[in-house]
């Protein structure tokens, strides 16, 4: 291990963080946690419907390039040449498919939290015994649910007629965002490394957990080639490098992990029993089980938490919570509550001393963890003509604190050891009051990583601990301790579980808002006969197909 170089420069990581609504690049020195250079740039998602999301994987590749440029130039030539790897670190589940002769998408990405595949969903559930959606959790970690890849794959499939010929042509690939990522950074279309990471691969449902490589049950369930999906890679190890004429060409990258993952070795959770929880749009809690694969009975899924070079895997459990910022963002921009999310959320909840008996469950797009119900819809309820905007923003603020007591008490049935204390991090936990009211609702210490960017630091870690990088020594005795404050409960048992006892109502009032479609089947097989029709016929008489489709229709 070579902290510092020949010259007596500091070795340099740098990290590209591909999260959900920012792109950032950053540089840390090997060894310490605070970066010395980050540029960012926002993604606004693209909605094309109710319930969907989607980016252009070609503006987050420009933005990726925008933000190593303007860091590079702010850094300067002689601190640039001491970079001496890169990490990626990646929204996960996000699903992008192009064509390898020409790099370009064949569709937009389709974001995580996406729910266009709620049919698709409905169609794998009609064909499992029971319609038991843990049914495949022995075989890839997770419970059926659209917000794994392998849902919106086989979406594009069956929807996208250039995803279909691509495929026929042997031209398609697919990945996550890291493996489009590392494609195009690597070489594209002239020889990129189309690879992925074990944890972006544990989030596709399709890797099989215990043998770590794709599944054949899995790909014949969804009639997906293995043809289409990257190799899969350790989180820690050379996949290639930094092609000609990018910003840092020839520079290596070494680490790649799921940003959930990334933010666990961040926190430095190597130990198992060790956990954090990320609060930002989503919130995350992440639950080292060492090399054991934990099956959750109580609605958390198993995931790999990371894997060095040819160590063995380290799993996690993980509590996916779709909804935590996004409820106060949803406040600001739909219903016009708050001004500035940053300087007005704390104060106004703080205008009032309780919600007022109001409980806010945002589930706008169904619940995941740990009930895993896409018919959920969102509700606020215990409205009185006392109640106020102030309440309701305490109430989502409450909602994000009982959402993540609802996948701790997930997490002390599965693990059997009570979590002692929550070590959490991101964006939203500088809002005090939400660390308060975190801590009365759970009744354990809530403590606050006082880093920038924890992210971005458990990636650059194992990008710098690669073989033949070996610049971070990540079991180092001697090492930054990450700053960091504590928030004690001030609630007594009987007052928490009171309150508990009543969300979990609210969660109740919430479920079966959806019915699922009752032509769900009949849709997923008219678009198997729609897509069973030879391409020249388009050309013949799109017309024609018109009418087909509305005959089709009307028969369901
Ligand atoms: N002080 C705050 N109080 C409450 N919520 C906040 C606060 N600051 C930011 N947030 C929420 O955190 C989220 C920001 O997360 P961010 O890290 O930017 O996005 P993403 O998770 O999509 O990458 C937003 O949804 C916002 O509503
Ligand atoms: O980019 P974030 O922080 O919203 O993270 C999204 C998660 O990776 C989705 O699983």
């Amino acid at each position: 291990m070579q902290p510092i170089q020949q010259n007596g420069h500091h070795h340099l990581v740098g990290v590209i963080d591909a999260g959900t609504r920012t792109i950032t690049f950053c540089v840390f020195v090997s060894q310490h946690i605070k970066e010395v250079a980050a540029h960012s740039i926002d993604l606004e998602p693209i909605t094309p419907q109710e319930g969907w999301s989607e980016q252009d994987p070609m503006k987050i590749l420009e933005a990726v390039k925008t933000c190593m440029d303007k860091v590079v130039s702010e850094i300067g030539a002689n601190k640039v040449k001491n970079i001496v790897t890169i990490g990626i670190t990646n929204q996960r589940e996000t699903t992008i498919v192009w064509d390898k002769t020409t790099g370009i998408p064949l569709y937009n990405a389709i974001v995580w939290n996406d729910i266009r595949t709620n049919s698709t969903v409905d169609v794998i559930l009609a064909k499992i015994p029971d319609n038991n959606k843990n049914h495949f959790k022995s075989v890839c970690g997770l419970p059926v649910s659209p917000y794994f890849s392998a849902f919106k794959l086989k979406w594009l499939i069956q929807h996208v007629p250039a995803v279909r010929k691509a495929i026929r042509a042997k031209t398609c690939l697919f990945g996550t965002v890291d493996t489009w990522l590392l494609w195009n950074l690597t070489g594209g279309p002239n020889g990129g490394k189309h690879l992925t990471d074990v944890t972006n691969a544990s989030r596709t449902f399709l890797m099989n957990i215990e043998t770590l490589y794709w599944d054949s049950q899995l790909l014949s369930t969804f009639k997906i080639p293995q043809a289409l999906l990257p190799e899969i890679r350790s989180s820690a190890e050379i996949y290639g490098k930094i092609r000609d004429g990018w910003p840092l060409e020839k520079v290596p990258i070494s680490g790649i992990l799921g940003n959930q993952q990334s933010a666990l070795l961040g926190h430095s959770c190597f130990r198992e029993g060790m956990a954090k929880s990320t609060y930002r749009s989503g919130c995350f809690l992440l639950y080292n089980t060492g090399t054991s694969r934990v099956h959750s009975s109580h609605g958390l899924v198993t995931t790999v938490a990371y894997k060095f070079g040819d160590e063995p895997a380290i799993y996690a459990l993980e509590g996916s919570v779709a909804v935590a910022g996004a409820a106060i963002k949803w406040l600001r921009d739909n219903m016009g509550f708050i001004k500035n999310i940053n300087e007005d959320t704390e104060s106004l909840a703080k205008e009032v001393f309780t919600t007022g008996d109001v409980y806010f469950v945002p589930a706008f797009k169904g619940l995941f963890a740990p009930y895993w119900r896409q018919d959920a819809r969102g509700i606020i309820c215990g409205l009185t003509a006392f109640s106020t905007k102030q309440h309701i923003i305490r109430a989502a603020l409450e909602s994000v604190c009982f959402q993540t007591r609802d996948v701790l008490e997930a997490m002390n049935k599965d693990c059997g050891i009570p979590l002692s204390k929550l070590n959490v991090d991101g964006i939203m936990t500088t809002n005090n009051l939400l660390m308060q009211l975190q801590a009365d609702i759970t009744g354990i210490p809530v403590v606050r990583a006082h880093a920038h960017d924890i992210t971005a630091l458990g990636v650059a870690m194992a990008a710098g601990m690669a073989k033949g990088v070996e610049v971070w020594d990540v079991h180092a005795e001697e090492r930054d301790l990450i700053p960091n404050d504590t928030f004690l409960p001030t609630s007594t048992e009987d007052e928490r579980d009171t309150r508990y006892t009543k969300w979990k109502m609210a969660v109740q009032r919430s479920l079966g808002w959806v019915s699922p479609k009752k032509s769900a089947v009949m849709t997923e097989e008219r678009y198997q006969l729609l897509a069973s029709i030879p391409g020249s016929v388009f050309a013949i008489s799109s017309f024609g197909l018109l009418v087909l489709a509305q005959y089709l229709n009307k028969e369901v």
